[in-house]
């Protein structure tokens, strides 16, 4: 398999509206991407696409050498983790699970389930606990940690399946300086076991070293797509942001500045 996600003339419309416009966008093996668009651009649209969620008007979609259409959606489903705040609110049914149960229930890809974990498979929690560097929270109730411990423990539990594609949507929303630091630096451990990683974002301050690319998305368009340091440039996220910006590169790293017009 050479292509981990291709898109080829990608639409979706929904109630009139041309949500995703002719998209084309190709993740080859190794690679890790960053969506970057304002709200309402269409990026969830587009991981949804990706998930097997919702199906475009017109193009195909290929994930993991699978044509949608023509392959089985749960067996694919579960070779793509999926971390996203706006599940939150499913939360509420393991506020009781310790952090280790919640990492081993990732193995049944359903919450409550991990009774049946081998000697061997409770090995794995353990390492990605400590991977995470989570070891500390063990024996600990979900409903008692903190934003940061819970999003990282939910993305210990994504990676319980060893998924092929990680998607990580907004991941630091919340968080403080310090946890969203933190949870940056967990990226490394994602990708050294073989994830590919989609990180949806609106700052481009989140683009860890990790991310190796980056599609930048405007009204449902595909406005910049390619390496980071050719794609991140002062033209392009001023059009993505509809604002006059310029990127500033620290250490690798890209840092947005905002040029204040005076009136
Ligand atoms: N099923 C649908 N029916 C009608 N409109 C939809 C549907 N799905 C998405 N849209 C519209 O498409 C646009 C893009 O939405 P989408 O949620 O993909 O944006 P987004 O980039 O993820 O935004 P945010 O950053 O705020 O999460 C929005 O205007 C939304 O209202």
């Amino acid at each position: 398999m050479t292509h981990i996600v291709t898109c080829r003339n990608v639409t979706f419309k929904r109630d009139g509206q041309q949500v995703l416009n002719d998209i084309n966008w190709t993740i080859n093996q190794g690679e890790h991407w960053c969506i970057l668009g304002l709200n309402g651009s269409g990026k969830t649209t587009l991981l949804n696409l990706i998930n097997g969620y919702a199906f475009p008007t017109t193009g195909t979609i290929s994930v993991l050498g699978n044509e949608f259409g023509k392959t089985n959606l749960p067996n694919l489903r579960k070779r793509i983790g999926y971390v996203s705040s706006s599940l939150d609110r499913f939360l509420h049914i393991m506020q009781n699970e310790t952090a280790e149960e919640i990492v081993a229930s990732g193995k049944y890809a359903s919450f409550g389930l991990y009774e049946h974990l081998s000697d061997q498979e409770w090995l794995r929690v353990n390492d990605i606990l400590e991977a995470l560097r989570l070891q500390h929270l063990k024996g600990k109730s979900f409903s008692v940690l903190s934003q940061g411990e819970k999003r990282r423990v939910l993305i210990g539990r994504a990676l319980m399946n060893n998924p092929d594609i990680l998607i990580l949507d907004e991941p630091c929303t919340g968080l403080d300086v310090l946890t969203r630091e933190e949870l940056i630096n967990v990226m490394n451990e994602i990708s050294a076991r073989g994830s590919h990683i989609i990180y949806v974002t609106h700052h481009i301050e989140e683009i860890s070293d990790v991310i190796t690319n980056v599609l930048m998305v405007r009204d449902g368009e595909v406005i910049g797509s390619g390496r980071k340091d050719e794609v991140l440039t002062n033209e392009s996220l001023s059009a993505t942001f509809k604002l006059p910006v310029s990127v500033r590169w620290l250490h690798g790293r890209p840092w947005l500045n905002i040029s204040i017009q005076a009136n």
